[in-house]
This record gives structure tokens, sequence and C-alpha cells, in this order.
């Protein structure tokens, strides 16, 4: 990554608000995420943290405002496969195993250099239950399943709901591990939490929701 890259905006929101029913959900956001940052959504239950997650996934719709990637106005098909989200659904398939349930998102969107999903899945603490079904794991472990869609994808952009929920201490310190390995390899990241971070990769930015 050149330093001009590492300065370079990815994420851009302009008066961004989502309205339901005609009324904003949320105050209009303004906001600026660059390769190698975090950004901490704060805000009270029901404040707007997973709308406006969902919004920047392409799941809803942009109330009103601008979203600008890489400089440009936001277009779904220029950035997909750049933008991971992963929400309290978690997005697996309960039938089927996590080595199967990524071997379909990989499918999907391919791999990052040199990952391959038995490493990820060692990596993320599964080994040993890489072949089961899914629906037979705990919650911590499906949420491991799920997270490691991180370690495996090559998207640029983390867009992570409450991703500390229903881990463990040692869970916890994985996740802020792999966000600062993340963000030190360029890529970026948004998250809600009520608490867990630790970052140690820079001072995070913060995004904070007001009705
Ligand atoms: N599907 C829906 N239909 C109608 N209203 C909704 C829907 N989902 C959320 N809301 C409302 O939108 C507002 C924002 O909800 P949201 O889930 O974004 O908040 P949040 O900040 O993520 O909350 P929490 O911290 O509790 O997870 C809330 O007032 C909620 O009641």
């Amino acid at each position: 990554m050149t330093a001009a890259n590492s300065t370079a905006s990815l994420l851009e929101a302009r008066a961004l608000s989502f309205l339901r029913q005609d009324e904003p959900v949320f105050a209009p956001l303004d906001f600026q995420l660059r390769a190698g940052e975090l950004a901490l959504v704060e805000g009270d239950n029901g404040s707007g943290k997973t709308t406006l997650l969902r919004m920047l996934a392409g799941l809803l719709h942009v109330g009103e405002g601008e979203l600008r990637w890489r400089g440009e106005p936001l277009q779904r098909d220029r950035c997909a496969g750049e933008i991971l989200f992963l929400g309290h659904q978690l997005g697996l398939k309960a039938d089927l195993s996590p080595c199967e349930n990524l071997r379909i998102a990989a499918g999907l969107h391919g791999c990052r250099d040199g990952a391959s999903v038995a490493a990820v899945l060692a990596e993320i603490g599964l080994r040993g239950y890489e072949d089961e079904p899914v629906r037979r794991l705990s919650a911590g472990q499906k949420k491991r399943a799920a997270l490691a869609r991180l370690l495996l994808l090559p998207a640029t952009l983390w867009l992570l709901d409450e991703p500390y929920a229903n881990l463990d201490r040692i869970g916890i310190a994985l996740v802020n591990r792999i966000l600062e390995t993340h963000t030190a390899a360029g890529g970026a990241a948004l998250v809600t939490s009520h608490g867990a971070v630790s970052f140690h990769g820079g001072e995070p930015r913060h995004i904070r929701m007001h009705a």
C-alpha cells in the first residue's frame, strides 16, 4: 500500500439519513473513512446503528444525502465484494457445516491471497467443528463461523454489527486482533459495540448517532 493509497477516502457519507414513514431515524450524518481506519458507531439502543450499517451494506435504501465510494458516488455493482456486512443474522446455512458455508462464500466472492477454509477455521477457533452442521454449534461457535468470513474473503470494508456478541474473552481478543491486522493491511471497518472494543491500531473515528 502506498502512502497516497493509505490516505484516500474509501467511504464518505454526506448528510446521510434514513427515513421510516417519512421520518428520519437519526440526525443527518457526515463522516469519512479512509483505508486503514476503524470507526466506532456509537449510540443508545434504538438510535439507528444497525439501520446505518444495513444502509451502508445496501440492504436498505439511502433516505437522504449521499454515499461515496473511493471518491465517486457509490454504485453497488462497482463495489460488490469490497464491502462485507456481518449483522445480527449471521448469514449461515444451519444444515451446512462451517466448512461448507465458507466454501459457498468463497465461491461467490473469492478468497484473500493465501487464505484457505481450513486455515481460517483453525485461526477462528473452530478446529474440530469444521464439519459439524451449524445448527449443532453453540451461539459463540456460530458467531466464530460467521467471523471466519472476515479472514477468508477479500473485502476491504467490514461493516460489523455487534461482532463481540456471544463471544468469550478469547473470542473478543480475537476480534480485536483481526481488526488490527485488517486495518494495518489497509482495510477499514465500521463497528457497533456496547463496549468490548479494545483497538491498538491507532485512534478510531467515532460516529455518534443522534435522534
Ligand atoms: N423493521 C423495522 N420496522 C420499523 N422500525 C424499525 C425496524 N427496525 C428498526 N426499527 C426502528 O428503528 C430505530 C433504529 O433501530 P436500530 O436497530 O437501527 O437501532 P440500534 O441503534 O442498532 O439499536 P440497538 O443498540 O438496540 O441494537 C428504532 O427506533 C427501531 O424501533
